[in-house]
């Protein structure tokens, strides 16, 4: 469960759906003057293919409102958009400055669409337009002149390239940043921010497909003397040594998170809480049976644990935790090093 490009799809739609916006406004501002001075011209499909843009633009402006699929919107806008901008430049009535509308291109594309699919819109039309350019004017030696060619075409690559990389480095940026505010920096785990995230998203899936999630709260035992007997730095590598035999106990689409101190939290997709008590059962063992070497000594860790179903104990992550957290503290209580499993896995083996 590594991927934070949901997290980042979400980050953006704020600010690419402002960015729509603004477009759609001025689209439908620019349609009002177009069409009017192409009607009083007499190019009457190119003014049609305005006053529609703008129509459509208003369609867009109220349907992206309170949308949940903006990505779709934005590509159904901007390919008539482009397309329109293309009729527009093949016209042969336009004025030949419609072409400086190529520049736009790279810039709305890479904002609204990012990286990939903004480069892959921008050279498709652009190579569109570059070919309905040779085509108008490939007869008119006036605008075929090597100089001012080559500058045109210098200046549309300059604003490809600049949007294209200040796109990737936004992203990358972001990424960052939205990895260093999930992560616990000790332990490289996932923080709890993390893990409320991912929950929501896996209790989507569980409730459309019908399968369970279990959550398991672990917590190491007289960590205190730990840190008191071998120092706060040996304290720390305990810590990563109980991340990574997490990671190695786990599937990739198991997220072990690190809840505060010395407790961790597990969230089990398609787990129920039987399979989830002995994925709990095979850390406790690794933990115990693995002590950290530090120099000479070896120091010896062990863990306690509850575990809790989704459905079953609670619909909300707090509920799972406070569950789960609840039987953690009866494993304490009755002596450490074990887990207490959840109320509907101990009913079953007490009946059996
Ligand atoms: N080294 C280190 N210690 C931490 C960190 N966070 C919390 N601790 C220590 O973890 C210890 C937790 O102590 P307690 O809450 O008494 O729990 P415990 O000693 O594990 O006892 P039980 O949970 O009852 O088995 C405290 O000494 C905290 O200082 C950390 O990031 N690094």
């Amino acid at each position: 469960m590594d991927s934070y490009k949901d997290s980042l799809k979400e980050l953006a739609r704020p600010y690419r759906k402002a960015v729509l916006k603004a477009l759609l406004v001025l689209t439908i501002i620019g349609a009002i003057l177009f069409s009017s001075m192409n009607l009083l011209k007499g190019s009457y499909p190119l003014a049609l293919v305005e006053v529609a843009m703008g129509v459509y633009s208003i369609v867009v402006y109220r349907a992206i409102r309170h949308t949940r699929h903006l990505e779709r919107w934005i590509i159904a806008y901007l390919i008539p958009f482009f397309t329109a901008m293309m009729f527009a430049m093949a016209t042969p009535r336009a004025t030949s400055a419609v072409h400086a509308w190529v520049l736009l291109i790279p810039i709305i594309s890479h904002l609204l669409m990012g990286r990939r699919l903004g480069l892959a819109v921008s050279v498709f039309y652009m190579g569109v337009a570059a070919v309905i350019f040779l085509y108008r004017h490939l007869d008119q030696p006036e605008m075929m002149q090597a100089l001012p060619i080559t500058n045109i075409a210098v200046i549309s690559l300059c604003i490809l390239v600049f949007s294209h990389v200040y796109e990737v480095t936004r992203e990358t940026s972001e990424r960052r940043l939205m990895k260093m505010a999930q992560t616990d920096p000790l332990t490289g785990l996932a923080n709890r921010a993390r893990l409320s995230d991912i929950f929501e998203r896996e209790k989507n899936r569980a409730q459309r497909y019908s399968t369970p999630v279990s959550v398991l709260v672990l917590d190491l035992d007289h960590f205190k003397s730990v840190n008191d007997d071998h120092g706060h730095e040996t304290g720390d590598l305990a810590l990563q040594h109980v991340a990574r035999i997490f990671r190695e106990c786990l599937r990739a689409t198991d997220l072990p998170a690190r809840l505060g101190g010395e407790e961790f939290g597990i969230l089990l997709s398609n787990t129920n809480s039987q399979q989830a008590l002995e994925v709990a059962e095979k850390i406790r063992l690794a933990v115990a049976s693995t002590p950290l070497a530090i120099n000479s000594n070896a120091v010896r860790l062990t863990l306690s644990g509850g575990v809790a179903e989704l459905g079953i104990d609670g619909d909300t992550l707090r509920d799972l935790v406070r569950e789960a957290d609840t039987r953690l503290y009866t494993a304490k209580e009755s002596g450490r090093n074990q887990i207490v499993p959840a109320l509907s896995v101990s009913a079953a083996a007490a009946r059996t």
